[in-house]
């Protein structure tokens, strides 16, 4: 199976209120993206990556990657929505008949969860890592809630999420027009199946200040590698 990578890192981190994008924000004196990129460019499985970035940081990314001695990555920009992005870093790749597609700002993800996904695919046109809530989830409607879900039947999706590339991108040019936070839900909109792996809980997204304060313990604990 040839397998692209698309690492994501062009978005503007607005939830984490800091004057730098929260990608480039350091743990253990690397930063966020770099730490996905140089795990995933360790995966022998993966044979080619893209790396979207906002377009306005090029120059800024491009000094990080010589700096860190990382080539063979494609660079493609990020659009607007994540949504955007992803498309565009999808129609870098050449070739391929999978993609992984991952959220940069997820440094956690460990290899095993990658070669899960791989293996699924065999099965699946989508694979997705996630893990049961830990919280009670209500619906809200005008300030009161309005119903209790079933936590039982209700996860936490992650990201590396895995596809076969070539229907992702059949259903990226279809659906352009409506807004999506994950991609495999443009599978669930052709009722197609979705499978579910297994996630990680310590695979945060590294989303608002507190998170990024608990992956830094995270690492300075060694509960996790980077
Ligand atoms: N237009 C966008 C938006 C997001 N992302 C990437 O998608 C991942 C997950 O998105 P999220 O955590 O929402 O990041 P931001 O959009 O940057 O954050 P916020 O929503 O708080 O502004 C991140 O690695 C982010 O860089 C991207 O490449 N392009
Ligand atoms: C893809 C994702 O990480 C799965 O949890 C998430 O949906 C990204 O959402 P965001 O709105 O870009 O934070």
């Amino acid at each position: 199976m040839n397998l692209g990578a698309v690492i994501l890192a062009g978005g503007s981190g607005r939830r984490m209120d800091c004057n730098i994008k929260k990608q480039y924000l350091k743990i253990n004196g690397e930063s966020i993206f770099i730490i996905s990129l140089k795990k995933l460019l360790n995966i022998k499985s993966i044979d080619q990556y893209v790396l979207v970035i906002p377009e306005e940081d090029k120059k800024f990314v491009s000094r990080i990657l010589k700096e860190n001695n990382i080539k063979n990555v494609k660079i493609a920009y990020g659009g607007n929505r994540r949504q955007d992005s992803v498309v565009n870093g999808l129609k870098m790749l050449k070739s391929v008949e999978s993609v992984l597609i991952h959220d940069s700002v997820r440094p956690f993800f460990k290899e095993q969860l990658i070669n899960k996904g791989i293996k699924q695919l065999r099965n699946y046109s989508a694979v997705i890592p996630a893990i049961p809530l830990k919280d009670t989830i209500k619906k809200v409607e005008n300030g009161v809630v309005s119903k209790t879900l079933d936590r039982s039947k209700l996860v936490a999706v992650q990201t590396p999420q895995f596809f076969d590339y070539k229907e992702l991108l059949n259903l990226y040019e279809k659906f352009n027009n409506i807004n999506f936070t994950d991609d495999s839900y443009l599978f669930e909109l052709k009722n197609k199946e979705v499978s579910i792996i297994m996630g990680l809980e310590e695979n945060i997204k590294i989303t608002t200040p507190v998170d990024y304060e608990i992956a830094k313990m995270l690492v300075k604990k060694g509960k996790v590698n980077v």
